[in-house]
């Protein structure tokens, strides 16, 4: 039974500021949670990042003094199933998000296991992962060889902020053999810059000079399955959606798409289960699913890790962003060689450093 929550306020500065085509930021705002039972404590995140889905930071501020008060003496299972059971298109994915971690560590520490096996006993324990290396044309050469150097084979570049002539014009140049080892590979993410002729001029290019793209994310600003479709029938890599999921095609069968990848957000679809129902449901139909952060703390980035894992999806995951925080709230789980190990201590892993 819950004998105490709460939640209290953080403000973290990033070590550079974060650019995207849907706009940037330079620090992370977002509240640590926690609930206590049985001389246990399980942590939550609750990081509201309106670009990429989730309820703005006052709304999501108000869902917690909702969803935290009377939770004292409820059972942990009877409210985990509770939030499982409410709407799923609920308007504030990120607080119930925060709740929803914290309850599944405090369930799978009182059982002994860490958060994946509570979550799917066949989940991994070590997940590949890509490195974030920021927006195109802000980054250094250096930066892709020394990400190449500690071990990522995948690297992620934001797309979509400057034209697509001069943005092909740095790929190339990037891309260039001398400056990339032949099994690396990178990951675009335009965040919804692109017209349809735009994206299909871009990926027209890109697969005639043969550049080693991974995947594009979001490449469209008005996506809809037929356009993605006709697209995605263009290039030989994956297109992906991201945040466009939780908004424009949460009721949509991950089949019917028109793409062959999902990036899913827990905080922005709203929880741990109802991530991996989606994960499992895309998988079934062969398409591929990213776990990725909300460059938030250790709190949540914990959580979503321990779901990458239970998701088991063997292509790189979107979880090394710890780096880009200057200070945290706790150890974070970090790449070592392009992956990211998991304990086996029961729970997320989380322990704060500041309570
Ligand atoms: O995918 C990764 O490697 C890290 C996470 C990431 O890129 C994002 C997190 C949050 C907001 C976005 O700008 C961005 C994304 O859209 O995927
Ligand atoms: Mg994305």
């Amino acid at each position: 039974m819950i004998e105490r929550a709460g939640f209290r306020p953080y403000d973290l500065p990033l070590r550079q500021a974060w650019g995207s085509a849907r706009g940037g930021f330079a620090r992370r705002r977002g509240w640590l949670v926690w609930v206590e039972a049985d001389g246990l404590t399980g942590y939550g995140d609750c990081a509201p990042l309106p670009a990429a889905g989730t309820e703005a930071q006052e709304a999501a501020g108000a869902a917690l003094e909702r969803l935290f008060s009377g939770l004292r003496g409820q059972e942990i299972e009877i409210r985990l199933s509770a939030l499982d059971a409410e709407n799923a298109t609920d308007a504030h994915p990120a607080a119930r998000f925060a709740l929803d971690c914290a309850l599944a560590d405090l369930a799978s520490q009182r059982l002994n296991l860490s958060m994946r096996r509570w979550l799917a006993p066949e989940a991994v324990d070590r997940l590949a992962v890509n490195a974030m290396l920021g927006t195109l044309g802000t980054v250094p050469g250096k930066a892709l060889a020394a990400s190449q150097a500690q071990g990522f084979r995948v690297l992620k570049l934001k797309v979509g902020v400057d034209t697509p002539m001069s943005e092909l014009e740095s790929l190339v140049e990037l891309a260039r053999p001398s400056s990339t080892d032949t099994d690396v590979r990178l990951r675009l993410d335009a965040n919804g810059a692109w017209s349809f002729d735009q994206a299909r001029w871009l990926i027209e290019r890109l697969v005639k000079l043969r550049l080693p793209i991974e995947s594009i994310e979001e490449p469209l600003a008005e996506p809809t399955p037929e356009r993605l479709d006709e697209l995605q029938a263009l290039a030989p890599f994956p297109l992906a959606l991201d945040e466009s999921l939780p908004t424009r095609f949460a009721a949509v069968d991950p089949s019917q798409l028109g793409v062959r990848r999902l990036v899913l957000k827990p905080a922005a679809l709203g929880g741990l289960h109802r991530t991996l129902a989606l994960a499992r449901r895309a998988q079934d139909a062969s398409i591929e699913v990213v776990v990725t952060s909300l460059v938030e703390s250790a709190a949540g980035l914990w959580p979503t890790a321990q779901l990458a894992a239970a998701i088991a999806s063997p292509i790189a995951q979107g979880l090394a962003t710890a780096d880009w925080l200057a200070a945290d709230l706790g150890q974070a789980p970090r790449p070592c060689a392009g992956r990211i190990d998991l304990p086996d201590r029961p729970g997320s892993g989380f322990m704060p450093t500041h309570v």
